[in-house]
């Protein structure tokens, strides 16, 4: 695992930006393709920003394909909406053909959006092993990744999936990548910044003892690929040295 801390924001959003074009040119380099798994929430809104507007020329984006390791269960119009908050971030700023945009389709019940979605991977990666070249992730102010929340059944999940996942505290259902799925990437790495994630990331990476229903983000240790933390100072408030 590597821990990269940032004094600002802007650093970190630009080392971060740098990282992705970096992996990005390498896929291209070797499967002429680069899989590209999303975040939701707030905190990449400037990553996307910077990579889609200042960083456009950097990149071969007909060769990269989206995806979302998350999705809320809302209409593809709330703006809750994982993949809504990405078009106008991302994609607005680029000509991405649709095809290249794997969406959670959520008119349909959570259960099946998350089989559908699961299909959709399988039928891009000709059902090989489903390697992901780069997954973004955050991390809630619980210690929840993708949508795998505290104390849902989706931290014991085991199989490389994507599921279903009714998230109590929230009353609403989420449409997740399981941990097995995820850490079968090629490069993983977490964006978490601010105050509000330094009890959370205190747990998730500096204690020793795991408590995986508590702290889900616990979870991310990829099998063969690599793991990187990029926070700020605020965020590592908490942890020991
Ligand atoms: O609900 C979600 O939260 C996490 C973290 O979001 P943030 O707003 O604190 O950045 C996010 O990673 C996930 O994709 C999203 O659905």
């Amino acid at each position: 695992m590597n821990l990269l801390i940032y004094k600002t924001l802007e650093e970190l959003n630009q080392d971060l930006a740098d990282y992705v074009i970096k992996i990005a040119e390498m896929s291209i380099e070797e499967n002429d393709r680069f899989n590209f798994v999303l975040t939701g929430g707030n905190s990449p809104m400037e990553l996307y920003k910077i990579l889609s507007i200042d960083c456009k020329d950097r990149i071969d984006w007909e060769k990269v394909y989206f995806f979302f390791g998350d999705e809320r269960n809302v209409p593809a119009d709330d703006e809750n909406y994982n993949g809504l908050m990405a078009k106008k971030n991302f994609f607005d700023n680029l000509n991405i053909a649709e095809d290249h945009i794997f969406y959670v389709n959520t008119t349909l019940a959570p259960e099946k959006a998350a089989i559908e979605y699961k299909k959709a991977i399988d039928k891009h990666f000709n059902g090989n092993d489903i390697v992901f070249d780069l997954i973004l992730l955050g991390m809630g102010d619980d210690a929840h990744t993708a949508s795998i929340f505290p104390h849902t059944n989706l931290v014991k999940a085991e199989e490389v999936t994507v599921a279903s996942v009714f998230v109590e505290k929230l009353n609403t259902y989420r449409i997740s990548f399981t941990a097995p799925l995820i850490n079968k990437a090629e490069n993983i790495a977490f964006l978490a910044f601010g105050e509000n994630k330094a009890a959370a990331l205190s747990h998730v990476i500096g204690d020793e003892q795991k408590d995986f229903d508590t702290y889900p983000a616990q979870l991310i240790n990829p099998i063969d690929g690599k793991l990187t933390w990029f926070v700020d100072e605020a965020a590592t408030k908490l942890l020991e040295d």
